[in-house]
């Protein structure tokens, strides 16, 4: 005789198929008749976890875009989203309509690191809390302000160009340690004077770690809410741990370097930097007694945001140059027409460097390092082309996928920097559309864009990356996927050489006056 069927299981399937119905019921409710956005089937109670993969998803959502159409909808759990896959629809929605549409959804992997601890305001619903903290990053960070940065990121380029030239295939690291210090030294005054300085490695341990958070098709718990009630040492449970650290490093970005200025200030030897410029003026910015925190958690948001973004822009540039090095020849020549060779570009030069800059912005179509922003949430329904939207619904941009729309980029596997000599008119720059919408908008966008010209127009000016060789004089090709996150891509093999001896005693001089300075 079969065993009987335990009363357990009975009730939770009785319970899963309630729920089901209940969810199809409210479902069809909320919408008041209005179809939502199309999009895959979904699976009775699981939703579409079945088809959401486990890696590139800007991809299938690029390829659901073509099937289903330019907004397409579907659900997992209790997290319903919306993938947006026109620049047209973006537009409409995340720009136009940013009054509503620029929340950040908070997944129940985010509430498990959120307990008991600080909120840093690109995690924050837009509240008064998040436009107060926006408030006071915007004054630092904007067109203006960023252009005082500008002798920092020069001498900074400068120190690079010389460990480039000592030890080439070290570049990442060179790379991570020149945009940490520029941004720690704006930020905090804390220059960065050892390849293994503990705030450079702190943020690059953080970031790996709390970078696969942002996506809320990430982690069971966002499906199974359920799962946030098993106790840390059961089985599906992981990820009870894994938020633990998460909330570690989030406390340690603020905590750390902040700390590090008060002992500074207190001892006289603090450099000018945002922390002291804010201090100095004694709460009156946001009128609040808790002002000193705002100062310390918004420093925070800045160290953390500000350097790997760079590091990962500046690499799809040099990637491109790899590939590509006709395109690289064009840009030697252009910055030898402007520059000569017996100087380093400086802030002055950019407005003449017209093709270079253009390689700049081909490199964020080609290879955008964030490749669905970072997810926005509807504050309330809506109705768009006819289309019920749902309040609360994850909304993400497929920035990946619109920019590898062959309509608006032809040939978008290409890296082809003529696309933006004004051939194409209705091509949407990636200047405009790869930092983020409306009052979600990147606010380091100026200082990023002033980083990516004044690093890569010297690394170009001295350097020529090219593919590097076997015993035998062979090419070695690079192991490289467009589709990839640049997180997590392999090491990219490549040599990076002086392009003459003139080039190489030009790095050399450029370093001794950085370092007197
Ligand atoms: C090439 C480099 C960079 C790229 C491509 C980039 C891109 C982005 C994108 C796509 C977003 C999401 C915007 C949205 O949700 O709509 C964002 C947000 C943000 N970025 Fe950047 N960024 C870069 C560099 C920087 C730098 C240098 C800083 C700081 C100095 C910075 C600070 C921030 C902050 C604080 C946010 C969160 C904004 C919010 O939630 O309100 N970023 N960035």
């Amino acid at each position: 005789m079969d065993p009987p069927v335990h009363p357990v299981v009975i009730l939770t399937l009785a319970s899963a198929v309630s729920l089901y119905f209940y969810q199809k019921w409210t479902h069809q409710q909320r919408s008041g008749g209005l179809p939502y956005p199309p999009g895959p089937k979904p699976d009775p109670v699981i939703g579409n976890l079945r088809q959401i993969p486990k890696k590139k998803q800007w991809v299938t959502y690029q390829q659901w875009g073509k099937q289903y159409g330019e907004v397409i909808y579907f659900a997992v759990g209790g997290s319903q989203i919306v993938v947006l896959n026109s620049a047209r629809v973006v537009n409409d929605l995340l720009e136009k309509r940013g009054a509503i549409y620029s929340d950040r959804a908070q997944s129940n992997m985010h509430m498990e690191i959120a307990q008991g601890n600080i909120t840093l305001f690109p995690e924050m619903k837009c509240t008064e809390e998040f436009n107060l903290h926006r408030k006071v990053v915007n004054s630092a960070l904007s067109a203006t302000a960023s252009r005082t940065y500008l002798p920092c990121q020069e001498r900074e380029t400068h120190a690079l160009l010389g460990r480039l030239l000592e030890t080439p295939d070290s570049y990442p690291k060179h790379l991570r340690r020149a945009t940490g210090s520029i941004i720690l030294t704006v930020t905090y005054g804390h220059k960065v004077m050892t390849d293994d300085d503990e705030l450079v490695k702190l943020n690059e341990d953080a970031i790996a770690h709390i970078f696969p958070t942002v996506d809320p098709t990430n982690f069971a718990v966002n499906f199974i809410p359920w799962l946030k009630y098993l106790p840390s040492w059961a089985p599906g449970a992981g990820f009870k741990e894994y938020a633990r650290i998460a909330r570690e490093y989030k406390t340690k970005w603020a905590d750390i370097p902040f700390a590090e200025v008060r002992e500074k200030m207190a001892a006289g030897s603090a450099e000018p930097c945002y922390v002291t410029n804010l201090l100095a003026q004694n709460g009156s910015i946001t009128n609040r007694p808790d002002e000193e925190d705002i100062i310390k958690v918004t420093a925070g948001v800045l160290y953390a945001a500000g350097s790997d973004t760079t590091v990962m822009a500046i690499k799809s540039f040099l990637l491109g140059m790899l590939l590509y090095p006709d395109v690289q020849e064009k840009v030697h020549q252009e910055i030898d027409k402007v520059v000569g060779s017996d100087r380093l570009p400086t802030w002055s030069d950019m407005d003449s460097l017209p093709y270079f800059q253009n390689c700049i912005l081909e490199s964020m179509r080609w290879k955008p390092n964030a490749p669905v922003g970072i997810p926005h949430a509807l504050q309330r329904d809506d109705v768009y082309e006819g289309m019920f939207l749902p309040k609360d619904a994850v909304v993400m941009a497929n920035v990946w996928g619109i920019f590898h729309d062959e309509k608006m980029y032809p040939d978008p596997s290409r890296f082809w920097p003529e696309r933006w000599d004004g051939r194409f008119p209705d091509a949407i720059s990636p200047r405009a559309f790869g930092f983020g919408y409306s009052r979600r908008i990147c606010p380091g966008r100026h200082m990023a864009f002033n980083s990516l010209l004044i690093m890569l127009s010297n690394i170009m000016a001295v350097f020529k990356i090219e593919k590097k060789r076997d015993v035998d004089g062979r090419e070695i090709e690079p192991i490289y996927d467009l589709e990839e996150l640049e997180l997590f891509m392999p090491f990219i093999e490549c040599s990076i050489t002086p392009r003459s001896p003139t080039a190489a005693a030009l790095v050399r001089s450029s370093v001794a006056s950085s370092s007197e300075a």
